[in-house]
């Protein structure tokens, strides 16, 4: 790429010649653009910053805080809650929706976040990322007054997704974004402080020779998910008649950017463990950003059963099974649910 397009003025472009995204759209994207950054920066300090850690309070789901969650949500919020473009937001940090102050404008759009993704990997300096998602208020009936926004608003099926994206923290920090018309990553230029467009068009290839599960949960599994794996790990000698590798990052964020960038597929099934919950991923703030990403680039995601974008959610912390990437393979790990 000859020239330097910045994040700015690829929204703008987006803008102008598709009217792909409202101006309100892309203002509330550059500052959740900002706010990666702000993480980012975070992030690099590690131990110089005193962020690394837990710190001594649980999530909504019971999970212990790394100080990086709190940080990261933090910045989200702040950056976010004065501009205008937002009604409300939603964290997997968070028990219920944070909604826009009345002291602040009021927007039209849902912004939802998992803050800081892969919280294991932020002391042992792996890459970590911040997924986002964001969805349109629901207009009220006809004849009916402007209702004040609600959970409910967000019980949106992830096809109706407006933009979704994530940022990985890395080796480099890449931000990698949708509006429903393909994918584009975007580095950040530390020296000159803001993201150029590295790559369009992103495609997903449609075969692959490499898997991401946690193997430590395989007898936990179900049946379709087992054969599936079992015929990969056959290898040459095996159905399949191809030898596959693995890789298990545990941030999901850096998983999937290794599909978007090389492909492969990628599992976090349903499992006997904890049988009452569906998965482990949310659906709202890491399956739905990440599938809607995925099929962007011609990718496929599913959760055994059905496509993950056309479920409709019944609660904000909703937990689902995925799989994800490399069509052929999403759709033969999918096909095996139902051979049973
Ligand atoms: O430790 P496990 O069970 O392999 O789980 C790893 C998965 O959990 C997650 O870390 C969950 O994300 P959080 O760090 O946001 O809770 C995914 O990113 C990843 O795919
Ligand atoms: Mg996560
Ligand atoms: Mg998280």
């Amino acid at each position: 790429m000859s020239q330097k397009i910045s994040l700015t003025r690829y929204l703008v472009e987006q803008q102008r010649a598709d009217g792909l995204i409202p101006s309100q759209l892309r203002l509330l994207l550059e500052v959740v653009a900002r706010a990666c950054k702000s993480i980012s920066q975070a992030v690099n300090k590690g131990a110089l910053g005193g962020v690394l850690g837990a710190a001594e309070s649980e999530n909504v789901q019971g999970e212990i805080q790394k100080k990086l969650d709190i940080i990261a949500n933090e910045v989200l919020i702040e950056a976010n809650e004065w501009g205008g473009h937002l009604a409300a937001m939603a964290s997997e940090e968070m028990d219920s929706i944070y909604v826009v102050p009345n002291r602040y404008p009021q927007g039209e759009y849902l912004l939802l976040f998992d803050p800081l993704d892969g919280s294991s990997n932020i002391d042992v300096n792996v890459s970590i990322g911040t997924i986002f998602s964001v969805l349109k208020k629901p207009e009220p009936a006809t004849g009916e007054p402007q209702q004040d926004v609600s959970e409910q608003d967000f019980l949106q099926a992830g096809s109706q997704q407006v933009a979704a994206g994530y940022c990985v923290y890395g080796p480099q920090t890449t931000l990698v974004l949708t509006v429903g018309n393909g994918v584009a990553m975007f580095t950040l230029d530390r020296e000159q402080g803001s993201f150029v467009l590295t790559q369009e068009n992103v495609r997903i290839p449609e075969d692959t020779k490499e898997f991401a599960i946690n193997m430590s949960n395989m007898r936990h599994w179900d049946t379709p998910v087992k054969r599936y794996i079992d015929e990969c790990l056959e290898g040459k000698d095996g159905p399949r008649g191809k030898d596959f590798n693995m890789r298990w990052i545990a941030s999901m964020v850096a998983d999937v950017h290794r599909i978007l960038t090389r492909g492969g597929v990628f599992l976090y099934p349903w499992d006997k463990r904890e049988p009452e919950k569906p998965g482990k991923l949310r659906l709202m703030y890491e399956a739905n950003p990440m599938s809607w990403l995925v099929e962007q680039a011609g990718g496929a995601a599913t959760n055994g059963k059905e496509r993950i974008l056309d479920i409709p959610p019944t609660k904000l912390h909703q937990r689902v099974s995925v799989i994800l990437g490399s069509k052929n393979e999403v759709e033969r790990a999918t096909g095996y649910h139902s051979a049973l």
